[in-house]
Order: C-alpha cells, then structure tokens, then sequence
C-alpha cells in the first residue's frame, strides 16, 4: 500500500461517497468474490467474532489484505466482537420450526437442539429470568413467555412461532444483565485483532463509556492502536450516547439488536438522532442491519430496503452495512453493487432535496469555538463562494478530513497520511479518499501523486487544508485555495 507515489497508472475516483461495510461470511470468504465486491465499492470488509473460528478468520483476513494490495486498495478490515450476546447454541439439521402454544425447554446443557430442547450458550441464564418474562429469539422474530424456571433450564411458550436457525442471538429486553459487556472472550479476540492488524474493532452491547475506555486501556497496555466502533444497541447505550460518542471513535447504529432492545418504532427517529450527533462530533457513524436483507436469496431488494439505504445517506450516515446479505446470501457482490447504485443516485440530489449541509449546519458548530471550527467554518464558505474541484487534507490523525467529511460537500475530500492505520481508518468516512504516503511527504509530493494519477488537472482549483507545522500537534488551522500547477 505504501510507495503509492510510486505508481504511474491512472485511476478513477469511486462514483459515490457513501462508504459500503460488508460482512465477509462462507458465502463471500472467497478470492475471486473478494475482488469482486472491492471493485464494486466496498471499502470496509466485516468479520463477525460471533461466528465461525479464528482459524478461518485468519485466512479471511489474509484473503482481503491480498486481494486490496493487488487491486492497490484500501480497504479496512472491522472485527465485530461477540460481546454478551446470548446465543442458542447448534440445532440438529441446523433450524428447527417453533409452532404458537409449543413448550420448549431452555437449557444450559451442551444438547443438539430440537423443537422440545434448545441449548442456550450461557450458563447463568436460568438466573435471568423469572416467571412470565418475555424471551425473543433470533433478532426478535421469535417470541417465548417464561412458564417455569429450573436451576439449569427454562421452561417456556411459544408466543410467536417462527424458523429458528443454529446460534441465533437471544434478547431479554427487561434483563439489566448483571454481567460485563466487555467479555474475557472479547479481550482475547482483541489481542488476536491486534497480532492480526485488524483496522477497527466493533465493541458490542456498550452500556457506558467505561466500556470503552476498559478496551481503550486494554489496547493501550497491548500497544494496539485500533480505531473503536461502539455499537449502539441496547437502551443504556442511547441513554449514555454522549460519553460513549465522547470516548469512541466512530459509532454504529446496530439496529438488530436495538429493535428488539427497544420499541422497534423508535428506531428510525433514534438513527437519525444519533446519526446527527455523531456526524456533529466529526466521527463517523455506519447504519447497520436489513439494510437489503431480502438479497440474502434474492436478486431484486423490496422497495421499502432501496429506501432505507437512501434515507439513511440523506440522515448522513457515513457508511452503510451488509450483514447476512454478504456473509450467508446468494448475492455478495450484487448486494454491494446495489448499495453503490443506491448511495450514487441519492447523494446527487442531496442538494436539490434540501439536505445540503453546508449552509444549513454552520449554525450548529460551536460558535467559533475553536481554531478547527473557525477552520471548518471558511472551509464551508469557500466551497459555497466558488468552484473548488477537489479538497485536499494532509493529516496525522484524520481529524482533518473528518471534520471537513461532516459536511458532506459534492467534493471528494484527498486525505494524505504516512500512518497506514490512519489511512484505513479514513475508509469509514464519507467523501474521504485516503493516500497511504511514505514516511515524509510534501505539498508537492501530494500534489505529483493525484496528478499522476489523473485526478487532478492542471488549472483546477483545489482548497488545502491542514495543521502546520507540519508534526506539532497543532490541529487544523490553515486554509489555502489554489490552482493546480
Ligand atoms: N463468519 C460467519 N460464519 C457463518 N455464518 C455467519 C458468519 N458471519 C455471519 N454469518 C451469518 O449471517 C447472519 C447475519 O450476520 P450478522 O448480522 O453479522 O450476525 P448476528 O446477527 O448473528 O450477530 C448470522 O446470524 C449468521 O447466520
Ligand atoms: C450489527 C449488529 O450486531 P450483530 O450483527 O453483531 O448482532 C446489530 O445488532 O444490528
Ligand atoms: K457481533
Ligand atoms: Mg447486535
């Protein structure tokens, strides 16, 4: 990825800014299918810790490394980690169907499942509920009431019946788990994160900010320097989203588990809440879940899925998710290429539906607060005042383009960062294209790169912004406007 300067073939900008997650699954974990989705515009691959063996996600993540480096990406790898997500643990024939008026024991044996017996893989799980509790299996689809708890199984109803399949997650709404969210499991799978170079790590379940700084301090003891995702998905985590959003480094709106977690109407007023936070914090926030789950077996998404990957880049998501659509589905790759359709069609009109930021949001920013929003604030200005091609931002932390990313401007944002974690970090951020540059890097060098690479033509106007001196921690405060040599 280095040496990118180096490079004299020319290359084309992606045609949309949305940034496209994808969960890489046995039905993507393939060289050719990797390549394949990459040139369709995925620019964070997700490997999900809840499931399948660190084996196999050692050659995923050697697989995507491969694959970006040949197609000279970057491409960002985000570990999801299990958290304490309870899970029913292996059905026989691997689903089973749950009938209304079904008994059906719980227990914490290590059993096959069946449609009278299913294993549950938390031993504690007897001490979590009680008597006429409520029990949603598989992402809510699947409602049990509590008849009668035993000391190492729960008898229950059926309330709504439905297909439950091997490992699928269980919600107990009411339960406030007396249990850390932050797992030993977790902390392991964080070393592996750190030996594997994993990008970004996806903290689960956060209740408060004191999970995340637990793993902050735990990667600072490790020296790993992994970008943070704090997935919002259980009530306390929304009622702590500021410290949370404070402590993080960008933020996921998991909508799974949040609409089961909470009353799934709400869900669609809370992304657009959080969504607005996290973009005014400059850090970036993904949208996650269904997004297009009906391409998991089929080739055309319904109408509502379309819309809701549309509305959520009008919310200002930075990045939009696939789960089992890539990881388990019939269509990975078509399922990526229709979310770049989708995020393509809709950012062109994000100006002319009213949702243009820049005008609109300068109101917002702390009143000149600081140099880097005094910074942002002419930024936002020069590009309504006249024809900027392209903006470029130097940075060391990506703070920089991060904070211009917010506004969402029709601009594609050039980052440039010797930091190869900085570099991948940027690929959660709308807008922003990162350049992964050798050690010591000037204007110029910035500047022979993207010409090189035929982005940029001589004569075209370009807004620079960084903090200079160049190595001092200063933050962004510098603004320059200028025509390409
Ligand atoms: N690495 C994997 N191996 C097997 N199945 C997977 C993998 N990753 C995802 N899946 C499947 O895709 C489904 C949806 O993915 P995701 O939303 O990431 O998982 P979950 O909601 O179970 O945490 C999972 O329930 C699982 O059946
Ligand atoms: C993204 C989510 O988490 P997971 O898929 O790990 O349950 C979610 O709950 O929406
Ligand atoms: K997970
Ligand atoms: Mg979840």
């Amino acid at each position: 990825m280095k040496e990118r300067s180096k490079m004299v073939r020319e290359m084309e900008l992606p045609d949309h800014k949305t940034k496209i997650i994808a969960t890489i699954g046995p039905a993507s974990r393939h060289a050719g299918t990797i390549e394949k989705m990459i040139k369709a515009g995925m620019s964070v691959a997700r490997i999900n810790f809840s499931h399948g063996t660190l084996e196999e996600h050692t050659k995923t993540i050697e697989l995507i490394r491969k694959t970006a480096e040949k197609l000279e990406k970057i491409v960002a790898i985000l570990g999801d980690l299990p958290g304490v997500k309870m899970r029913v643990g292996k059905i026989k024939g691997d689903s089973i169907t749950l009938k209304k008026g079904d008994k059906v024991v719980l227990t914490t044996r290590d059993v096959e499942g069946d449609e009278t017996t299913i294993p549950v893989e938390f031993k504690d799980f007897p001490k979590l509920v009680s008597k006429g509790d409520v029990i949603y299996l598989s992402d809510g689809y699947i409602m049990l009431r509590v008849e009668e708890v035993r000391e190492n199984e729960v008898e229950c109803v059926v309330v709504n019946g439905g297909t439950l399949f091997s490992h699928k997650g269980i919600n107990i709404p009411k339960a406030n788990l007396p249990i850390e969210a932050i797992t030993p499991r977790d902390f392991e799978i964080i070393e592996f994160a750190i030996e594997q170079g994993i990008d970004a790590i996806g903290l689960s379940f956060v209740g408060s900010v004191y999970d995340v700084l637990k793993v902050k301090s735990f990667l600072e003891k490790k020296k790993g320097n992994n970008f943070i995702i704090a997935k919002i998905e259980r009530p306390d985590a929304v009622r702590n989203f500021d410290e949370i959003l404070n402590a993080a480094d960008g933020i996921m709106v998991a909508r799974g588990d949040l609409g089961v977690e909470m009353p799934i109407e709400k869900l669609p007023i809370m992304q657009k809440q959080l969504i607005k936070k996290a973009n005014l914090a400059a850090k970036p926030v993904i949208t996650a879940t269904q997004m297009l789950v009906s391409m998991t077996t089929e080739r055309i998404p319904k109408r509502a899925e379309v819309t809701d990957v549309a509305n959520a880049i009008l919310d200002g998501t930075d990045a939009v998710m696939l789960s089992e659509e890539t990881a388990i589905g019939k269509y990975p790759v078509e399922s990526v290429e229709m979310m770049a359709k989708i995020a393509k069609t809709t950012e062109e009109y994000r100006e002319s539906l009213g949702h243009s930021r820049l005008r609109a949001w300068i109101d917002l920013l702390p009143k000149r607060s600081t140099i880097k929003e005094a910074i942002t604030q002419s930024v936002i200005d020069a590009l309504c005042a006249i024809d900027i091609k392209y903006i470029l931002t130097p940075t060391r932390t990506g703070l920089t383009p991060r904070l211009i990313s917010r506004f969402k401007p029709k601009q594609w944002i050039l980052a440039f960062s010797n930091n190869e974690r900085v570099c991948n970090s940027l690929a959660f951020s709308y807008g922003v294209y990162p350049f992964c540059m050798e050690e010591e890097f000037n204007e110029k060098d910035m500047i022979m790169l993207v010409k090189g690479l035929g982005i940029v033509k001589e004569d075209d106007t370009v807004l620079l912004t960084e903090g200079k001196p160049i190595g001092k921690t200063i933050g962004t405060n510098t603004i320059r406007i200028f025509q390409i040599p």
